[in-house]
C-alpha cells in the first residue's frame, strides 16, 4: 500500500484522478457524476497531449483518464454502447508505402501502443459493463467504409476510434502515471453522416458510466495488479 507521512500518522495516499476530455460538452458530461478535475483539452492528439501534460504538471496524479464519445466499429461496439480501452493506439502515426502503411515504430522511432493497467480496465468493464478492446487514436475521422475496413484489418481487436487517446496516454507516460481511456459510441466508424450522430445518447451514457465508474477510479491501487 502506498502511505504518506503525516503527523505521525500513515495513511493511505489519496487518489488524484485527472479526466481529459476533448470539448466541452464532454467534460460537463463527465463532471455530472465525477467529482474530481475535468478539463475539455481540445480535439485531436496534440491538443490532448499538450493539455494533459500541462495539467500533471502538478505532482501526485494516480491515474488519467482519456474520456468522451467516439466512433464504435459495427457490429462489435454498437452506437450508444460503452468502450473502455485495453489498448490505445495510434492509428494513423506512420508512414505511407507502396506496400502499404508502416507504424512509426517499424521506422525506428516511438511508441503507436500504450497499455492501460489489466486490472483497472477489468474493474472499469465489469462496473460498467463496457466492452473491452483497442480503441483507436486517428486524427483524421473515419468516413468511408473502406477505410474503416482497412482499420479493421490492420487492428483486428479495434472497437471505436477516437482523437485523443494517445495523446493523452503520451502525455501519461511522461509523467509515469498510468491511463484509461473510455468512450460511449455516438456513431458508426464508417461513410460520413454527422447528422445522425446521436451525440446525446452518447453524453448520457458517458455520464451514467462515471456514475459507475467513480468508486473504481478513486479506489484503484496502482500495486494491485489482479
Ligand atoms: O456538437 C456537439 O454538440 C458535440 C458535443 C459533444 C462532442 C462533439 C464532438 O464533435 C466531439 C468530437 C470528438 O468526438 C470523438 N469522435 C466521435 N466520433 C468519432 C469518430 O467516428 N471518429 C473519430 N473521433 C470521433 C473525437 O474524439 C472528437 O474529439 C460535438
Amino acid at each position: 500500500m502506498v502511505v504518506q507521512a503525516g503527523e505521525g500518522l500513515l495513511t493511505p495516499s489519496a487518489a488524484r484522478v485527472l479526466v481529459a476530455t476533448a470539448v466541452p460538452a464532454e467534460r460537463d458530461a463527465v463532471a455530472r457524476a465525477f467529482p474530481g478535475p475535468v478539463i475539455a483539452a481540445g480535439v485531436g492528439p496534440a491538443a490532448a497531449a499538450a493539455a494533459t501534460a500541462t495539467a500533471l504538471a502538478t505532482t501526485g496524479h494516480t491515474l488519467v483518464v482519456s474520456a468522451g464519445i467516439g466512433g464504435g466499429f459495427q457490429p462489435h461496439a454498437p452506437v450508444g454502447s460503452l468502450v473502455v480501452a485495453d489498448e490505445i493506439t495510434a492509428a494513423d502515426l506512420g508512414a505511407e508505402t507502396a506496400d502499404g502503411f508502416l507504424p512509426v515504430t517499424d521506422l525506428g522511432f516511438g511508441a503507436v501502443t500504450h497499455r492501460p493497467p489489466a486490472a483497472l480496465v477489468r474493474q472499469a468493464a465489469a462496473a460498467t459493463g463496457a466492452r473491452t478492446g483497442a480503441v483507436l487514436t486517428v486524427s483524421t475521422v473515419t468516413g468511408t467504409a473502406a477505410r474503416a475496413a482497412a482499420l479493421r484489418a490492420r487492428h483486428p481487436g479495434a472497437l471505436a476510434e477516437a482523437m485523443e487517446g494517445f495523446g493523452v496516454a503520451e502525455a501519461a507516460a511522461l509523467h509515469g502515471v498510468p491511463v484509461l481511456e473510455v468512450r460511449a459510441v455516438s456513431n458508426p466508424v464508417g461513410p460520413r453522416d454527422r447528422a445522425a450522430w446521436r451525440i446525446g445518447e452518447a453524453l448520457a451514457a458517458l455520464t451514467e458510466a462515471f456514475g459507475k465508474l467513480t468508486p473504481v477510479l478513486e479506489s484503484w491501487n496502482p500495486h494491485d495488479h489482479r
